[in-house]
């Protein structure tokens, strides 16, 4: 029998630093190939176009949580790779900030051609320090990824005092003392202690979880966390655009969970990619627009009590 291809699944809250940590492992030169699957919650399809790997082949699951209702796609898209074996080395799943692991790594088992064809070598979890102790006080996901994790990476140790990191270690190591933990700072983690590590261990799985390998996995979502995508059709005023979004994310910045947006700004040739996790903003200059691709201005809220069409007039008030 054939090798099975290694899997590795990639989960963490909203925002933690799951993009930030597969653009590392593409980037980086180990001599490996994959191919990368991701999911993404919002509608506008900008996850996938945050990706780097040039390379590699990059396969989107939108609109809808892969735990639930895309798991049939996820099966579809692992078949089709498996046709294609020796292409790649090893395939990564990205999952949904809001995304419960333990279907997804159900999958691997329950599914009987995936299972024969692939083995889940470890699910990684991306932590962020900042925010991680208010999640598990409100976020059942966020606790379910840590209590699943083989691998956890304790990560923006940048934006909290020692005293603050150990804190939120010790209440990770209160979910999970078993996972090798790696603190972080834009996770800038040795990418060879991630893969293949023969990790992910179904026994202590179902010490957990004990009908996690029964069909009908129930879980529940955080049902009042939705995303909203606006779209303007053309360039937005940065001198707009930017006094504006800072309001809004002071404001209303507790309830905003991840907002991202791939930007056109008048007279600039490049696309501005902005990015936010409550009111901590990021944004910087990226890519040229190529010949013949719309210049749009998207952006996706995720959070709790937004108000749609506040948001939306407000975007549309910024257009150039
Ligand atoms: N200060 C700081 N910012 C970070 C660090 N790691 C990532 N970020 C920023 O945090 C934001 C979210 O990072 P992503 O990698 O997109 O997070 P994600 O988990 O993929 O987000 P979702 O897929 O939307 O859930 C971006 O603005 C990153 O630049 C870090 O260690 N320190």
């Amino acid at each position: 029998m054939s090798e099975k291809i290694p899997v590795t699944v990639l989960t963490g809250y909203l925002g933690a630093g799951k993009t930030t940590l597969l653009n590392r492992i593409l980037t980086e030169d180990h001599g490996k190939k994959f191919a990368v699957i991701v999911n993404e919650f919002g509608e506008a399809g900008i996850d996938g176009d945050l990706v780097v790997g040039a390379d590699e082949e990059v396969f989107e699951m939108n609109n809808g949580c892969i735990c639930c209702t895309v798991r049939g796609d996820l099966i579809r898209i692992l078949d089709g790779l498996m046709k294609r074996k020796g292409k790649f080395d090893a395939i990564i799943v990205e999952t949904t900030g809001l995304a419960d692991p333990a279907p997804v790594a159900q999958t691997f088992f329950v599914d009987q051609d995936v299972g024969d064809a692939t083995r889940l070598d470890a699910v990684v979890t991306v932590t962020d320090a900042k925010w991680l102790k208010d999640r598990l006080k409100d976020a059942p996901e966020a606790k379910n990824q840590i209590a699943f994790a083989d691998v956890i990476i304790l990560n923006k140790t940048d934006l909290v005092t020692p005293e603050e990191l150990a804190e939120v270690e010790a209440a990770i190591r209160a979910i999970n003392p078993y996972a090798r933990l790696e603190k972080a700072e834009r996770c800038n983690v040795e990418i060879a202690a991630l893969l293949d590590r023969k990790a992910f261990d179904l026994d202590r799985i179902l010490d957990i979880e004990p009908d996690f390998l029964e069909a009908g996995h129930h879980h529940h979502h955080a049902e009042d966390v939705r995303s909203i995508s606006l779209t303007v059709p053309g360039d937005v005023d940065p001198e707009k655009f930017m006094p504006w979004i800072n309001d809004i994310a002071q404001i209303q910045g507790p309830n905003i969970l991840r907002s991202k947006g791939i930007l056109a700004f008048k007279d600039e040739p490049r696309r501005f990619v902005f990015q936010g996790v409550h009111m901590i903003l990021d944004g910087d200059l990226q890519r040229d627009w190529k010949p013949g691709e719309r210049r749009e201005s998207r952006l996706v809220f995720i959070g709790r009590g937004l108000n749609e069409n506040e948001l939306r007039k407000g975007f549309e008030a910024c257009a150039a």
